[in-house]
């Protein structure tokens, strides 16, 4: 081949590929969502791997999928999902995650902050504050389509998180910058025991936990976070000028949904599913009310070390 034919040629296929940028984001992670995202495949994947969650699964395809396919949205896309811990909170932050970028929780535009970890003195909530706002201004900027996912807002220091109002308001551009793209994700326990007793109720007047509607609670955890002290949203403008869009309750475990959590499990390390230690896994676990056992009292979250115990060979 004749040697500067092919350099040309070689030039040619580099500049069409830095220069189309559909084709340079097939073989790398690119800002915006994934080629393949469907309503389908987040269906099928809160479907398959999120077990006793029927309200979560509803308003996280709707919300989360009508908000992708919104060319023009006014505002970025919020929610505020609580319950009890090992419920599944983190666990669907990470399915949006990875139906948005092929990278999920480690791509480049995905952002996690754990109040504990990044925000651990009250008497520095000045400086956190400032350095909320820069670095989401950064990442916004670099990609309209960052997410942000804020772990353990129930130890968040009250009046912190009132800093990004500004991001989370129906503005085209703060300061030249437009965040309308942006999804902010908020995890909480705050909350829980509103949850908790609602799907208690039911249980105990031999009701499905199906049955139970989001309008059963949304209301009802919104004023319950916003008048907790301890929920990272006490008095909280962002609840007061409504910018969280969802408010979204994951009900306590039961019985039924820990032995699904082993067998997924099971499963993913190879092995056999036995369903005699699915069954001495789950009674393992602690369950509330004392009397009438109804759910786990650490939801899937342990379920997993105590396979181990199983197969320490
Ligand atoms: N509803 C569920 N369906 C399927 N698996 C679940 C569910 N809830 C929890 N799990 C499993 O348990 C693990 C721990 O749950 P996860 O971290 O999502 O709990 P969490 O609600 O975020 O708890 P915390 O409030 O303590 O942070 C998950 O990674 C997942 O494997």
């Amino acid at each position: 081949v004749e040697p500067i034919a092919l350099g040309l040629a070689l030039a040619g296929v580099l500049t069409s590929y830095i220069s189309y940028p559909r084709l340079y984001c097939l073989f790398a992670e690119c800002c915006g969502q994934k080629r393949s995202l469907s309503r389908e495949a987040l269906q099928k994947d809160l479907d398959n791997k999120l077990f006793g969650q029927h309200l979560a699964k509803k308003v996280i395809l709707n919300a989360v999928f009508g908000f992708l396919n919104n060319p023009k949205p006014k505002k970025p896309l919020t929610l505020s999902l609580h319950g009890w811990t090992g419920t599944g909170k983190n666990f669907v932050s990470k399915i949006i995650a990875e139906n948005i970028y092929e990278g999920g929780l480690n791509s480049d535009y995905v952002h996690l902050f754990v109040a504990t970890l990044h925000f651990p003195h009250a008497s520095n909530i000045t400086l956190y504050k400032d350095q909320l706002q820069l670095w989401i201004r950064g990442n916004v900027s670099a990609c309209a389509r960052s997410i942000f996912i804020f772990d353990e807002m129930d130890k968040m220091h009250a009046g912190l998180i009132d800093a990004i109002k500004p991001f989370l308001d129906y503005y085209d551009l703060v300061d030249g910058v437009s965040y309308q793209k942006a999804i902010f994700i908020f995890l909480s326990n705050a909350g829980a025991e509103r949850i908790t007793d609602v799907a208690l109720d039911f249980w105990r007047n031999g009701k499905q936990r199906e049955e139970i509607k989001l309008k059963d609670m949304e209301h009802a955890l919104s004023v319950s976070v916003f008048n907790n002290k301890n929920s990272g949203f006490w008095h909280s403008s962002l609840i007061d000028r409504n910018l969280i869009d969802y408010f979204v309750p994951f009900l306590p475990l039961e019985y039924k949904h820990l032995k699904m959590c082993i067998r997924v499990e099971m499963q993913s390390r190879g092995y056999e599913i036995d369903e005699d230690i699915v069954t001495r896994v789950a009674e393992e676990m602690t369950f509330f009310p004392k009397e009438e056992r109804v759910f786990s009292d650490k939801g899937c979250k342990t379920v997993f070390t105590k396979l181990d115990y199983y197969y320490d060979d």
